[in-house]
């Protein structure tokens, strides 16, 4: 892949433009096709040297051309190839794909005739960045005769019934142990269920200049260091511990006060320079004996947080955590719409019926706030955008982001950051393993400390869910929400 291009995500929709463009400016379209199809076929041949037969499906598209290409390509190398047609080659392609379809010189069988046997490697060029609908019933037959017969499926630009944009599985969708698409990543490459029907990932360059990729190319990113790496350069861990942020976390009553140590102990090991638990005066003791580098202070009511907060050192705020539903965490949000607050779990769950309070105040507090909703506490606090099946995850981020004035952390496997300018991340580093009990109270804890020392929202958040996931894959898969905090990488 161009090294420039490495974060950036691709819409199907741009990649039309991208190749419009590709074409306007001279570059022979079916020059980007063969090297497509090639690169596929060498891909096959690196990855399944020993397949008895190839088994190359080819749709009615440009996806198909790359396949003719392929299978062409395999035969040239001695290979055992078999093509099998969505409808009827003949009439359906044209343009490049027709011209790659008469380069092959084997047979070509309908699609509903193929049966798959142990020792065949699918090529799956029946539908990539063109599928605009669901599957039609004959190739739902086929795909699920393939994916139970569990031969290795390769995909070409996206697994087959996967859209590009969400994701989201048109009907069916092959289960690929590889995908190869061309230039950049695409978001269905990302966002669940398609990552993980896309198996292992190859970015080919397949020579159209990057500058014709990002012109045409929106602004959707893959989080990486890149989007943050400036602003995490500019804090000097040497500091003296005021210049590194005071971070306060909200404890629960007494039932309930893990939750806030955790994050806590996150936000100390995440670089916060101070740390302090601000507890009700019913767990205080059971915090101070459990705490020791981490300060504990004791706050209960709105009258305790409004004096408190005259110190403009607190740099900033944890609440949700193990906190209780209900007013009280509506009270202290709205207190802390204009400093910077990280609003997690109880925090969210709170302003369910409140929403539009909290939104109201965050459009006129400059503040630089950061929500962490899972899917569960997303829909409480955003139904209509979670409800709406059009929207990818990013979308329905970054749209959460627009009517809150807040940066979202959409979480789950496959985490979108959305700020409320419209820039917008997805997260990939994350192990499963990550999903465990106190993982979401370390991210709190995490973007907060980054928040403490000064960091915008989105950038806060972003590089907040890198190293999460950066702890998540350093501590292994026995991990657990103490060893995530003990495994916190350092920042850049
Ligand atoms: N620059 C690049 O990245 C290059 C990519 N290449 C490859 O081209 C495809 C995209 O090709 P495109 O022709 O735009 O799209 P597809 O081949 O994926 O599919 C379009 C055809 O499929 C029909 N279609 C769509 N959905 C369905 C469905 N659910 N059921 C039946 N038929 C469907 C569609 O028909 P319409 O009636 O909607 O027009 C089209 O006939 C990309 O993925 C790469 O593999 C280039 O080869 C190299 C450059
Ligand atoms: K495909």
């Amino acid at each position: 892949m161009h090294s420039s291009l490495h974060d950036v995500l691709i819409t199907p929709a741009e990649m039309a433009a991208i190749d419009l463009a590709a074409a306007q400016s001279g570059i022979d379209s079916f020059l980007l096709m063969r090297r497509a199809g090639l690169a596929v076929a060498a891909a096959v041949l690196r990855l399944f040297p020993q397949a008895q037969r190839y088994v190359v499906l080819c749709g009615p598209g440009n996806n198909g051309g790359d396949g003719y290409v392929a299978a062409s390509a395999l035969a040239e190398c001695g290979a055992n190839v078999a093509v099998f047609a969505f409808g009827d080659p003949a009439a359906a392609l044209s343009g490049d794909a027709d011209r790659a379809r008469q380069l092959w010189d084997g047979a070509i069988d309908p699609l509903a005739s193929l049966v798959p046997h142990l020792g065949d490697v699918v090529v799956d060029a029946l539908f990539g960045a063109g599928l605009s609908r669901d599957l039609p019933e004959q190739v739902v037959q086929v795909i699920e005769r393939i994916n139970a017969k569990g031969v290795p499926v390769i995909a070409v630009d996206l697994p087959s019934g996967v859209d590009g944009r969400t994701g989201q599985i048109r009907r069916a969708a092959f289960a690929a142990s590889h995908t190869i698409t061309f230039m950049a990543r695409k978001p269905g490459h990302l966002l669940l269920p398609g990552r993980s029907l896309s198996g292992a990932l190859d970015v080919v360059d397949i020579g159209i200049p990057a500058r014709i990729v990002q012109a045409q190319g929106g602004g959707w990113r893959l989080n990486t260091p890149a989007l943050w790496s400036d602003q995490a350069s500019r804090l000097d861990a040497s500091t003296h511990k005021f210049r590194r942020g005071h971070l306060v976390v909200f404890s629960g009553g007494a039932q309930a006060t893990g939750a806030a140590r955790l994050s806590a102990a996150a936000g100390l090991a995440a670089g916060a320079g101070l740390v302090t638990v601000a507890s009700p005066k019913s767990a205080l003791d059971i915090n101070a004996a459990q705490l020791t580098a981490v300060m504990l202070r004791e706050i209960d009511d709105r009258q305790d947080l409004e004096h408190w907060l005259r110190d403009t050192r607190l740099g900033a705020f944890v609440l949700g955590p193990g906190f209780g539903v209900g007013d009280r965490a509506c009270d202290f949000a709205l207190q802390l719409c204009d400093r910077a607050l990280v609003l997690d779990a109880d925090g969210i769950t709170s302003f369910q019926e409140r929403r539009s309070e909290l939104f109201e105040r965050l459009a006129v507090a400059a503040g630089r706030v950061v929500m962490t909703p899972h899917e569960g506490e997303f829909a409480r606090l955003f139904p209509e955008i979670a409800r709406d099946e059009k929207l990818s995850k990013i979308e329905k981020a970054q749209a959460a982001a627009r009517i809150s004035h807040a940066t979202i952390v959409y979480k789950g496997a496959d985490t979108v950051i959305a700020g409320a300018d419209g820039k917008v991340a997805v997260n990939a580093n994350a192990p499963p393993s990550l999903a465990t009990a106190g993982s979401g109270d370390v991210l709190a804890g995490i973007v907060g400390a980054h928040l403490a020392q000064g960091m915008p929202a989105f950038e806060a958040a972003a590089a907040g869910v890198w190293r999460h996931g950066a702890a998540g894959a350093r501590a292994g898969p026995g991990l657990t929400a103490e060893t995530l905090v003990t495994s916190i990488p350092p920042l850049g």
